[in-house]
């Protein structure tokens, strides 16, 4: 399956499919949506009805010089502006949270999807990208939502009003004023997807810029160790350079609403004024009324134009939730079968594991294995080698159903593999990487890591497990023991420990089948020797899958494969297996 987020961006998105996806999304925020569309309503109500007011006041009281009145309506605008002041606070409180809690929530969604999506995603996508998305993106939907949309729909609704009162007051005149809002509508529709596409691009270079940092950070050692700092300096001045090219654009395409509705605003003025005195000339209208109406032109306008800058931060947040939902909508192709029918299963299967005529590509990749059968039997020790690249830890990958066959299957118990969930999956099988990951926290926490039942253990109760175990000596080899500090990405314990933690975590779990991947590339002959023996001490019917370079890693194997150019072939004895790697050697 294609998990590449950027080879999808083809796909157009409309903005009502993208806008209908995030409320459904935003559900349980319904409720305080509505609230707060209410007290938005009434907020409008108020700013609408001012005008009217105050012109009725001039026309009526000011005019006639009835200065009691003139008080009284002070007074009920005075009350009214308080009441707008209220609601206002209220309603920003309001959607503060709810974009406060989208935030968490969306966050929450991607960062939980990403621990559902298969190795092959990661593969494809950049992790800068990601926490890019992650970060940024989520955060450009919760602005919108917590500033923008308020003002957005309050504009709407006293767009709507002041659009009304000016069509009541006078037909031709309100007509007149709102000419140039039309222009502005057609103007939008034509330019938004536009806008849209630049929002896009910036982020995108967002994403690559995050890369870039993310890339050079993680390879630090290496660039100051070849000197390569002009190299990715040069290469994150290029990333730099594209995102300002691109920020600028989208800022540029995101500012030029502004100007024409500023524009169409005054033009619109324009035309109240010129066609207003003539009006009144003609003895059609009153002054009052005139200034009643210049207000709603601007109670109209004003809005408009602040629905400009909201617009494009719409855009801005569209284009940030389509690249959000892009990763939400991604499932899992490694998914788990039904269990088949109880009858189906064979009694007591002769073979832990079995491959029947598998082949394999990754995705955009030439097929690196083919159609290989093998048959791993309970309680016996396998050796893998061969020539880099031939295609050993994409077998092993595959065994502990990393990835699943193009072609074939693969056969856990006499049952298929992807009939498992990966609880059970994983309690089978044990897998030791060559280059492990550890968490930052202590040994501890490291070897009992999502495993119930270790993690309800006391401090003795655990030591006691490791002792049981045969793997005392290994924690030995750490001057704090379970209390060792364990940093996922500095270097405070060598690479060598890295592999013995992963060693006592995968062999604590007593796993049916174990798979070391150049487990113990790392680690001197003594203490090599003495994870042989532990090997050797897990229970008889524990199979071992051994992938190693050095040869003499495999001597005690029960059966040595040779894996190379994709396929996988019993080499019969250890002497047979040096032969076919030195004639390898020879032929390349
Ligand atoms: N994630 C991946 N995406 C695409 N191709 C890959 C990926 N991982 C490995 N390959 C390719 O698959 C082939 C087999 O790689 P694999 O890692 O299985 O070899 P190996 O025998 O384990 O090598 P080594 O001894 O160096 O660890 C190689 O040609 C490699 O380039």
């Amino acid at each position: 399956m294609d998990y590449n987020l950027y080879s999808q961006a083809e796909e157009k998105t409309s903005t009502r499919a993208a806008l209908n996806k995030l409320l459904h999304f935003m559900a349980e925020e319904k409720k305080n949506l509505f609230l707060a569309m209410g007290i938005i309503m009434i907020n409008s109500g108020i700013n609408l009805l001012a005008p009217f007011l105050l012109g009725y006041t001039i026309d009526h009281y000011v005019q006639t010089k009835q200065y009691s009145g003139v008080l009284t309506f002070s007074a009920l605008l005075l009350g009214l502006y308080l009441i707008g002041l209220a609601t206002r606070y209220w309603q920003t409180q309001l959607m503060g949270g709810v974009g406060q809690r989208m935030l968490f929530s969306l966050r929450n969604a991607v960062f939980g999807k990403l621990q559902e999506l298969p190795v092959a995603f990661f593969n494809q996508n950049k992790a800068g990208d990601l926490i890019s998305r992650i970060n940024n993106d989520t955060d450009k939907v919760n602005q919108f939502f917590s500033q923008s949309l308020v003002q957005f729909i309050d504009s709407i609704f006293i767009m709507l009003g002041a659009g009304i009162f000016l069509l009541s007051i006078n037909t031709e005149l309100g007509a007149a004023s709102l000419g140039p809002a039309l222009l502005l509508l057609i103007f939008t529709k034509v330019i938004s997807p536009w806008v849209k596409r630049k929002n896009a691009a910036s982020m995108k270079s967002t994403g690559g810029l995050s890369s870039e940092i993310q890339e050079s950070l993680n390879n630090f050692k290496v660039i100051i160790a070849f000197n390569r700092r002009d190299y990715f300096r040069q290469r994150f001045d290029e990333a730099n350079r594209d995102n300002y090219r691109s920020a600028l654009g989208a800022g540029l395409a995101n500012n030029l609403f502004m100007p024409v509705f500023t524009f169409c605003a005054n033009i619109a003025q324009l035309v109240v004024l010129a066609f207003g005195i003539y009006l009144i000339a003609a003895g059609h209208f009153t002054i009052g009324l005139l200034i009643s109406f210049l207000a709603y032109v601007n109670s109209f306008y004003m809005p408009l134009r602040q629905l400009a800058a909201l617009w494009a931060n719409f855009q801005i947040a569209m284009a940030a939730w389509d690249r959000i939902s892009r990763i939400l909508s991604f499932r899992t192709d490694l998914l788990t079968l039904p269990a088949p029918a109880a009858a189906a299963l064979p009694e007591a299967p002769a073979s832990l594991l079995r491959f029947e005529d598998v082949s394999f590509r990754y995705p955009d990749g030439k097929e690196v294995l083919h159609h290989i059968n093998l048959d791993l039997k309970p309680g016996k020790t396998y050796a893998l080698v061969g020539p880099t690249g031939g295609g050993k830890t994409t077998t092993a990958s595959l065994i502990a159903r990393l990835y699943d066959p193009t072609e074939g299957e693969v056969l856990l118990a006499g049952k298929d593999i992807r009939s498992y969930t990966p609880e059970e999956r994983s309690a089978k099988i044990g897998f030791i990487l060559q280059d492990p990951f550890l968490f930052t926290g202590t040994l501890r926490d490291n070897i009992v890591y999502g495993d119930a039942q270790l993690e309800s253990l006391s401090r003795e109760q655990l030591e006691a497990v490791i002792a049981g175990a045969g793997l005392s000596h290994l924690l030995e080899r750490f001057e704090k023991g379970l209390d060792t500090e364990v940093a996922a990405t500095g270097d405070s314990i060598s690479l060598g420990q890295k592999q013995l933690i992963a060693f006592i975590r995968a062999v604590l779990r007593r796993p049916e089948l174990l798979i070391l991947d150049e487990a113990t590339a790392n680690i001197d002959t003594v203490t090599e020797q003495l994870l042989e023996d532990i090997l050797q001490q897990l229970p008889a019917e524990t199979t071992r899958v051994i992938i190693a370079h050095r040869l003499n890693t495999i001597e005690n194997a029960d059966e040595i494969y040779f894996v190379n150019a994709g396929n996988v072939v019993n080499a019969g004895s250890l002497d047979h297996a040096m032969h076919m790697l030195l004639h390898d050697k020879r032929e390349s």
